[in-house]
């Protein structure tokens, strides 16, 4: 039973007098209420601080998944595409392009068109490759096509080096990477094993005009030089590793020793790491101020280098569309099963448009050039606008072939959400760097370490199963998905159905290995396609922001 109203010594002692006179009484309650507005006002004050100090730590977000894989272009899409608003929205969505972002995008842009020219004159070499092979074999046993030599075989998937170019360890601007020595690779996508022609057709007839093609082209061979020593260990692929494992940060969770290893690795991948995409574009930007403020009298200064290297290309522009417009180097390339069209940073195709000495580099161009992450990079951004605005992101690009994993560890703690990217249009592909390895398989490990993983068991984890144009244009070519994964079986070979089957098992690699139950939340993307990418990231982003200040909330 309670205490009466007399027995209560608090409430007696607040209690109006009992002779309090109605003059009294309204002074009071007067004095009452203006205690009362006080302190609403305090609990307001402190309640928006510690919104704003909700706000105030940073968004952590992760790019993961393997070695091209999309997540630099997932990124470059971010920071090219304008301000859209998302269908059934009246808010207009803010995308990550920043203040601070744009300013650097503007200042990378012009950097990146090195990176184009680069790409371009490979394909060129990687064909030129071929083709001096093939020629030299003709050459050698005119009467019929000659069975590859272990010299000529294309290597699935990826793995023939080049002679054309300067090796990065011999450059003095290559000093840090996470593996041997690069050794370059073309970038070309092989379809089969099968390297060399089927016997039963006729030989090829090479004529003189491909060899003064070739002739004519060399020149190009030292422009890719000059170019990779400029940007270093990012502008050659890897196609060794000493590393066998999918995720080799699995066995950071495990023990200090595997612990040392990471942390001694994050030192070396720092995300000032000096090999990085974004360092390597910052080579071009020091040297041309430097070679600014030297009153352009430096000795072969980068605006020299790019000026140079415009100008023969330009020169090799005609030759060019006629080594790839030429027949018989078409039916080569097809009889190899070499389809250098689908292999990124393919722009053989715009050769007329940026073979020129005033060529233009489009927010295109810089999606679909190639450009390795080597080492971690690190984007710190803050909205102008929208939901988010104010709220500070960092936002970490990784390297993804399977030696540069062991650092992705080290990211792990307190990460708000993680970008998983999976290229489902690799089903039939090897990974560059350990060619033994299906590229879909290496996707679903280390999707798998990822979701078992104890450090992320907070972060939400979000699916792009990317690549998805060229997945379609693959299955139109008549690639059959169950001859490379044979649990598909009798399923339909199209677009839809491959995507709900692959989504599928990596629901199903996530509700079996996740320590506790979570979400599965995948897109099927294209991320070159920077208008869906930037409404599918508005999606992501709003997400991420809601988990965000919820568990700020429980902090
Ligand atoms: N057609 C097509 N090309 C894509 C897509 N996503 C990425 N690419 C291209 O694939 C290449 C590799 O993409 P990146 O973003 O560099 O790959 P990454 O995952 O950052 O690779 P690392 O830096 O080596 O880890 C680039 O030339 C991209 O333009 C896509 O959805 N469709
Ligand atoms: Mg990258």
């Amino acid at each position: 039973m309670g205490r009466s109203f007399e027995e209560d010594p608090l409430t007696a002692a607040l209690a109006p007098p009992p002779n309090e006179t109605p003059a009294d009484r309204e002074a009071r309650e007067i004095a009452e209420s203006e205690a009362k507005r006080v302190s609403d006002e305090i609990d307001a004050q402190l309640r928006k601080e510690r919104e704003s100090e909700k706000k105030r730590k940073p968004v952590k977000l992760l790019l993961l998944g393997q070695s091209e894989s999309g997540k630099t272009a997932t990124l470059k899409s971010e920071f090219t595409h304008p301000l859209v608003r998302p269908p059934c929205s009246t808010r207009p969505r803010r995308t990550f392009q920043m203040l601070y972002c744009k300013r650097q995008w503007v200042e990378e842009r012009s950097s990146w068109r090195c990176v184009v020219l680069l790409n371009l004159v490979r394909n060129i070499n990687e064909i030129l490759d071929i083709l001096g092979r093939e020629m030299a074999a003709a050459n050698a046993k005119p009467a019929t096509l000659p069975a590859a030599s272990s010299a000529n075989v294309v290597q699935p998937a990826t793995a023939i080096p080049t002679s054309t170019s300067s090796s990065p360890d011999s450059s003095p601007l290559s000093s840090d990477s996470e593996d041997p020595p690069p050794k370059q690779r073309n970038s070309i996508t092989v379809v089969s094993a099968s390297s060399s022609s089927p016997p039963d057709l006729p030989p090829l007839k090479f004529k003189d005009k491909h060899r003064l093609l070739r002739l004519r082209l060399a020149p190009l061979r030292r422009v890719q030089a000059d170019l990779e020593a400029r940007l270093g260990a990012a502008a050659t692929e890897l196609y060794t590793t000493n590393t066998t494992s999918a995720a080799p940060f699995d066995e950071s969770e495990d023990g200090a020793g595997a612990r040392g290893v990471a942390k001694r690795d994050k030192k070396e991948f720092s995300v000032h790491s000096r090999n990085g995409w974004k360092t390597a574009l910052e080579r071009f930007r020091a040297a041309r101020r430097r070679s600014d403020d030297a009153g352009g009298s430096a000795l072969r200064s980068v605006r020299d280098l790019e000026d140079e290297v415009q100008d023969v290309i330009a020169g090799c522009r005609e030759d060019m569309r006629a080594v790839w417009d030429d027949r018989i180097v078409r039916e080569m390339m097809a009889r190899r099963k070499v389809r250098i069209e689908d292999s990124a940073g393919f722009f053989l195709n715009d050769v007329d448009r940026i073979a020129r000495q005033d060529y233009q580099i489009t927010d295109d161009d810089i999606i679909r050039a190639r450009l390795r992450t080597v080492g971690v990079q690190e984007y710190r951004v803050t909205f102008e606008n929208g939901h988010s605005a104010g709220s500070e992101w960092r936002m970490y690009d990784v390297g993804g072939t399977r030696s540069s994993r062991i650092v992705w560890y080290s990211y792990f703690d307190d990460c708000d959400a993680i970008i998983f990217l999976a290229p489902v249009s690799c089903f039939d592909e090897k990974l560059a760097e350990d060619k033994r390895v299906n590229r879909l398989e290496d996707s679903y490990m280390l999707w798998k370490s990822v979701c078992s993983c104890k450090l992320l068991a907070g972060t939400q984890l979000v699916l792009f199963l990317n690549k998805c144009d060229l997945l379609q244009a693959k299955l139109m070519r008549g690639a059959k998905i169950r001859d490379s994964v044979p649990s598909f079986g009798d399923r339909r070979n199209d677009v839809a159905t491959a995507a709900r089957y692959f989504q599928q098992h990596f629901k199903e690699i996530l509700r079996s290995n996740s320590p506790v139950q979570r979400p599965f939340y995948v897109h099927l993307t294209s991320v070159i396609d920077t208008k869906s990418t930037a409404v599918t990231l508005g999606a992501v982003e709003e997400s991420i922001l809601r988990d965000h200040l919820r568990r700020a909330d429980l902090m």
